[in-house]
């Protein structure tokens, strides 16, 4: 398996191409003068596009990612109603979805063979919007409004359009801040990261009565941390193992274990990271996981470990100003 590492920097506005060798190293393959400043990325489901969102003029670009060794070609562009907090794509490639947290909207844009043609729709007063997440079953897009404390779910039509499901949304306690999110492999759970009290929720997505039940909330910060919590990330290892979500006011990623059956989280330990963590990715081979620092402006890669998914430092690595995104293409 041939993997690449995407990083954006928005304020040096460049995407760092990186491969990543099998032995824990990233070996610089192209760096990307991005025509604006450069925030969220996702790889289209096919692995041929890079998508990109981009400010200040509100705009997606597709990149054509070479097959040979990851490199990015522009290619096209479509205009997004609102700031891009954060992109994704529906599981067949069909449409990418663009929270905003400044414009408080989620929009839905048709791809056509890849190509991002036009917006479809858009759901606007979902305060602080910060991502948008399609279910396993390619069926529910899962909408944190960190400023209102719920998670807004929606029905995704085959034309793009979001119809509101009944019920319309789940609710974390008040001050939690929903922000970031990942399903378990099994579809039987998700995990959400809260930005404001720097908790995790797993959420049940078949309970016994048949609705979407929070089954535990666990506190990601050491017993003694007493500064401004300050969440950002999280994500899964492939074999649903363990999972990772990162504070930046402590530079901290937070190493989780996750029982058997996906219901119940164990914190086993915390990482030290770059400083301000704000994005950070796991490969698809489950053994690496890269870092980004918005102030060291430096990446770090990890090797993950043992029984535990401990976290030993591989490298450090200048990228360009501001890192705060990054994605892993495996081909
Ligand atoms: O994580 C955060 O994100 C929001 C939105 O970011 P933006 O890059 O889309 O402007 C930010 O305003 C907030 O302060 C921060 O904690």
């Amino acid at each position: 398996m041939k993997q690449t590492v995407y990083t954006a920097s928005p304020e040096s506005q460049q995407i760092h191409v990186w491969r990543l060798n099998s032995e824990g190293s990233l070996t610089l393959v192209q760096a990307v003068d991005v025509p604006g400043q450069v925030q969220p990325m996702v790889i289209s489901p096919d692995k041929r596009f890079l998508y990109v969102g981009v400010r200040p003029e509100f705009r997606v670009l597709a990149y054509r990612i070479s097959p040979e060794d990851g490199a990015l070609t522009y290619t096209a562009e479509a205009a997004l109603p609102g700031s891009p907090t954060h992109i994704s794509t529906d599981l067949q490639g069909r449409f990418i979805f663009s929270g905003s947290y400044n414009s408080g909207c989620v929009s839905v844009t048709r791809l056509e063979d890849g190509i991002p043609v036009e917006t479809v729709d858009v759901v606007e007063g979902l305060e602080g919007c910060h991502s948008a997440n399609i279910s396993p079953d390619n069926r529910t897009l899962w909408v944190p409004a960190l400023k209102q404390d719920r998670i807004c779910l929606f029905t995704l039509g085959d034309n793009g359009k979001l119809e509101a499901q009944n019920p319309a949304e789940i609710t974390t306690v008040e001050g939690a801040g929903p922000r970031h999110m990942v399903f378990h492999p099994n579809q039987q759970y998700a995990y959400v990261v809260n930005e404001l009290n720097c908790s995790v929720d797993v959420w049940a997505l078949n309970a016994p009565n048949g609705k979407i039940e929070c089954v535990q909330t666990l506190d990601m910060m050491p017993a003694d941390f007493t500064d401004t919590r300050w969440g950002a990330d999280i994500h899964i290892t492939p074999d649903g193992r363990h999972l990772y979500a990162c504070d930046r006011t402590s530079s901290l990623i937070t190493v989780f274990s996750i029982s058997e059956d996906g219901s119940v989280l164990a914190i086993e330990g915390f990482q030290p990271t770059e400083t301000q963590p704000r994005g950070f990715n796991i490969d698809h081979s489950g053994k690496f996981l890269i870092a980004a620092g918005q102030k060291s402006h430096h990446i770090a890669l990890y090797e993950i470990k043992g029984e535990q998914g401990l976290l030993e430092e591989k490298g450090r690595y200048a990228v360009g100003q501001g890192p705060m995104w990054v994605v892993v293409n495996a081909q």
